[in-house]
């Protein structure tokens, strides 16, 4: 007897996030110009450079926070005209940002539930208000978050409230909310910042382990997380892009040392310029700008 053909879904979308020729003005001070970066499936693409390099700016370029004044966004074949900031969960792009974002009047669990609506068929309005038609999407949200917690080693956070958890906890929570979206690429600005040694290197773990079903866009200021967990590093300077390679391309790369060295590294910078001196094989990273 010839078994039943059983139709399997197809499989998402694969594909690189692409930006070109972004360039961006505030009044006339120059921003962005001309700046790339290609985050390819599955790999972690990070973003840095010395303050006012451009990087928040960036970031807020691929986030549909700031509209560049040209360039363009290409993300898994399609190209993102006038993205806005909500467009984005609909695309399966999670961010989390500087500042976390929780929401106070919400659990931790419904702050991480917040993220899963928009993949829930009745909607997490419908949901959070005991509607009939969203009791089985609360359920089905709510297990998924409470999953989402328990991957980040956080479920023990679940009932308790944003305000009453120390810093690096509230990252975990806001990380727990774009990540429960499911996404297939992941936007983090500056993840590190304010985590201890031990916490930074479970997140960088933890980044290391998403990638077998996203692509990472990192921003970020502390230099031993970027060079141990990204495949591709893009290095901006005054807004340009001064070289892109390999970490072990970027730590050698003499335009690179001399951006850092060149920027306040005392006044308040987690930048540890040590870690790009130190020694490994030279390399030819590519020039831009
Ligand atoms: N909204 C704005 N209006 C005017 N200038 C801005 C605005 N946002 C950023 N800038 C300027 O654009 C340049 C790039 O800033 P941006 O914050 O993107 O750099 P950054 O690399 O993220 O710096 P940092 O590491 O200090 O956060 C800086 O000169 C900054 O002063």
């Amino acid at each position: 007897m010839t078994p039943p053909v059983e139709s399997t879904p197809d499989p998402p979308p694969q594909g690189a996030f692409v930006a070109e020729g972004v360039t961006v003005r505030f009044g006339g001070l120059v921003a962005l110009d001309d700046v790339g970066v290609r985050v390819e499936p599955g790999q972690v693409h990070g973003v840095i450079g010395p303050n006012g390099a451009g990087k928040t700016t960036f970031f807020n370029v691929c986030c549909g926070f700031v509209s560049p004044d040209s360039g363009s966004l290409t993300w898994e074949g399609t190209q993102l005209k006038n993205l806005r900031a909500h467009d984005l969960a609909g695309l399966g792009i999670a961010r989390t940002l500087q500042g976390v974002g929780l929401f106070a009047g919400m659990s931790t669990l419904e702050n991480v539930m917040t993220g899963a609506a928009v993949r829930s068929t009745s909607g997490f309005a419908s949901a959070a208000f005991g509607l009939p038609r969203g009791r089985r999407d609360e359920n089905a949200l709510r297990d998924r978050a409470m999953q989402a917690l328990s991957d980040l080693g956080a479920a023990h956070l679940a009932p308790r409230y944003p305000g009453m958890l120390p810093y690096p906890d509230q990252k975990k929570v806001a990380l727990a909310r774009a990540l429960v979206a499911e996404p297939r690429l992941l936007l983090l600005d500056e993840p590190a910042a304010g985590l201890s040694e031990g916490e930074m290197d479970e997140l960088g773990e933890l980044v290391t382990r998403l990638t077998d079903r996203m692509s990472v866009l990192l921003v970020e200021h502390h230099m031993d997380l970027v060079m141990r967990i990204c495949d591709t590093i893009t290095v901006l300077d005054f807004g340009q892009v001064i070289a892109r390679g390999a970490p072990a391309e970027i730590r050698d790369d003499p335009l690179v040392i001399a951006a850092y060295l060149g920027a306040d590294v005392t006044g308040g910078s987690e930048i540890d310029t040590a870690s790009l001196t130190a020694s490994t094989p030279a390399a030819t990273s590519t020039k831009e700008g």
